[in-house]
């Protein structure tokens, strides 16, 4: 389980105990115990199995959701059912003097309107599907091997991508294949600044923006670390150094927040491209393509590329 979208929900996790103690304040202030013989075990049971299965809703909404207008519909419908749920509960356990029962009629108000902001969410989480399945789609070439897609960025990992060069280099006909690595620059200065958790959801975040600027044919793969490769079917050297320089400069004024750091940082990629040759093998032309970003990052940072 990756806890690490939790710590930046702090504001709607004040939502959720505000909602809690609100409730609960009103319920202990406005009401007066009952008798053990007039208490409900049953109802307990129910009314208490609720609010505890909303309050895990709104965990696993907050460890699945980055912030954003869906994620706080979702969880502040979810709290004002909670609110609800938990008048219900303690109903159980207290009875209200006339001046009170207001609170006992108007309980399910709240839960009301919580259903319809989380119907709204739902829509508006519909619509997210449906453009993030898009991109899915146009990145899969129709076939998803799952045990070969990479955990951080959920790109086609180093192996993958080394059967479909395969694949390429036997089936003829032989058009036109590009290959484009790309390297972060200076990832590990990021990393070591603002640690491994940051380094993910940046990674996370290119792979994002790559996919964003790939047409449907190509494919995008996480090679090693910080370095991505392209495979651009019929794709001269010319196309490809243009398509390469888009996502160059997509991610370039990608301004990215880490947490709790107000300032954006920006990255920079060096990329080297490649086209097959006849009589090439998977192994030489990513060997190349390889040896050829090293001797780019040796230019541009002669200090920090082992020879
Ligand atoms: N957060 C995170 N870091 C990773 C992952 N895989 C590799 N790294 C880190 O990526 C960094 C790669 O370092 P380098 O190869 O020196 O890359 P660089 O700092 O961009 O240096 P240049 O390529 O010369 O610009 C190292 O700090 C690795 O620990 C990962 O899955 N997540």
């Amino acid at each position: 389980m990756n806890l690490s979208l939790l710590a930046r929900h702090s504001t709607l996790f004040s939502v959720l105990c505000g909602s809690f103690a609100v409730s609960t304040s009103l319920s202990i202030g406005l009401g007066q115990l009952k008798n053990l013989s007039d208490i409900s075990w049953l109802d307990v049971l129910g009314e208490g199995s609720v609010g505890l299965l909303s309050i895990v809703w709104v965990f696993f909404l907050l460890i699945s959701r980055p912030p954003g207008k869906v994620t706080s519909a979702l969880v502040i419908g979810l709290c004002c059912f909670l609110f609800s749920a938990s008048l219900d509960f303690y109903d159980e356990f207290l009875t209200y003097q006339d001046a009170a029962t207001g609170l006992s009629m108007f309980e399910s108000i709240p839960a009301a309107i919580g259903m319809f902001i989380m119907s709204y969410a739902l829509y508006q989480w519909h619509q997210e599907q449906l453009v993030l399945n898009q991109q899915l789609h146009s990145r899969e070439h129709d076939l998803r091997q799952h045990d070969q897609i990479d955990f951080i960025t959920k790109l086609y990992g180093a192996d993958y991508m080394r059967g479909q060069i395969n694949n390429k280099l036997i089936a003829p006909p032989h058009s036109d294949f590009s290959i484009v690595m790309l390297d972060i620059d200076n990832f590990d200065q990021f990393n070591r600044k603002f640690g491994h958790a940051e380094g993910d959801r940046l990674l996370r975040q290119i792979s994002e923006l790559i996919i964003m600027n790939l047409r449907s044919s190509d494919l995008a793969c996480r090679y090693a670390g910080d370095r991505f490769v392209l495979l651009l079917p019929n794709t001269g050297q010319k196309l490809a150094l243009e398509l390469a320089e888009q996502v160059r400069q997509a991610i370039f004024h990608l301004a990215y927040k880490p947490y709790q750091h107000p300032q954006a940082i920006y990255h920079n990629l060096t990329f080297a491209i490649d086209s097959v040759r006849p009589g090439d093998t998977t192994d030489n032309i990513i060997d190349r393509v390889n040896r050829s970003l090293d001797a780019s990052k040796q230019l541009l940072y002669p200090s920090e590329v082992a020879l």
